[in-house]
């Protein structure tokens, strides 16, 4: 059974949102105990229960006030609040944290086929999608009249069911539009996934504690996943140079070498990408041993 003491977190059961976000909550110290068929898992080490579900039902249990927090997409979080909306349901939440992973874009695609010259080719047309609401508060603000045909799956076989005439549906690669003949348009709406809590009013004083608590070591894990620790040997007279190729390192540790009066080891933090360009780069200046190592968590 739940107990309303514990925070309740909502997560997709399967999908592509459920693994990042079980690996975010792991990440943060949340040791869970998960049983495939079960739709509730515990927490063994914090007091949180994770409700396991269809990610549609993620807004709604947050706006609801079922559970405290939830992982969702923003393409679905902005459909079902406009949805909740347009019924006169209560649509309240707030964006605990952006998160770096379920990166997509809602889009309006076409069969190769058919002829486009910008968004007014759609005018009277039929467009299938999963999310009726966000893509007709498109239509309204681009003045076209078109008609969002609901389906809740395989959006991108309607034009060749004869279904609708072209699509609205999520994309990230491309490869589901390319494999069923169709061409991305225009980009509605772009996304990613957030961690979303229910008006902290309605919060207990322990819940809000928990959750003061857990917030910052996600802003650890984000940090860490996007920062990296560089190692290397450098030539004492090339330093200044180093330091000017090394992106973001304004404070590295310049370290001496045993045995050796004219190389100097160089360890800095850096949170942007270090290209093989610019690793060429240090090697031509006569550094050697260049180390990029992941960074597991980062505090302050
Ligand atoms: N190709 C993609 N790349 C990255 N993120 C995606 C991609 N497709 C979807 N997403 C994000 O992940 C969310 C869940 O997508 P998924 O396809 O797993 O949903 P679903 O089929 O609706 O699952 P459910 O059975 O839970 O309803 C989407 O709402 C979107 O935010
Ligand atoms: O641009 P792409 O990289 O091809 O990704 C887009 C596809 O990914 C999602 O579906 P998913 O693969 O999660 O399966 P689903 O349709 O069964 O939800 C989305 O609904 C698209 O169909
Ligand atoms: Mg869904």
């Amino acid at each position: 059974m739940t107990d309303s003491k514990r925070l309740r977190i909502a997560v997709q059961k399967s999908g592509r949102l459920s693994d990042d976000s079980i690996a975010l909550l792991k990440a943060i110290g949340v040791k869970l105990s998960i049983r495939d068929r079960l739709l509730i898992a515990h927490s063994t080490n914090e007091k949180i229960d994770l409700l396991r579900v269809r990610d549609d039902d993620i807004p709604g249990l947050v706006m609801d006030g079922v559970v405290d927090l939830g992982f969702i997409g923003e393409n679905e979080l902005e459909e079902k609040m406009l949805e909740r909306k347009a019924s006169g349901k209560p649509a309240d939440y707030e964006v605990l944290r952006r998160l770096d992973y379920g990166g997509c874009r809602l889009s309006i695609a076409v069969p190769n086929e058919m002829p486009y010259a910008g968004v007014s080719s759609l005018e009277g047309k039929r467009v299938a999608t999963t999310y009726p609401f966000l893509l007709e508060r498109y239509f309204i603000e681009q003045n076209i009249n078109a008609k969002a045909v609901m389906l809740t799956g395989s959006v991108e076989v309607a034009p060749r069911a004869g279904v609708a005439d072209a699509i609205c549906d999520l994309v990230s690669t491309g490869a589901t539009l390319e494999a069923n003949g169709l061409e991305e348009k225009e980009v509605i709406f772009r996304s990613k996934a957030v961690l979303i809590q229910r008006k902290d009013s309605e919060l207990s004083d322990e819940k809000q504690a928990l959750i003061e608590r857990l917030a910052p070591r996600i802003d650890g894990v984000l940090l860490a996943k996007e920062s990296k620790y560089i190692m290397l040997h450098a030539p004492k007279a090339e330093v200044e140079e180093v330091k000017s190729l090394l992106p973001g390192a304004e404070n590295p540790t310049i370290l001496p070498l045993a045995g050796s009066d004219d190389t100097v080891a160089v360890h800095v933090v850096s949170t942007e990408t270090l290209f093989w360009e610019t690793m060429e780069k240090l090697k031509a200046l006569g550094c050697s041993s260049i180390l990029v190592l992941p960074i597991e968590k980062m505090l302050g």
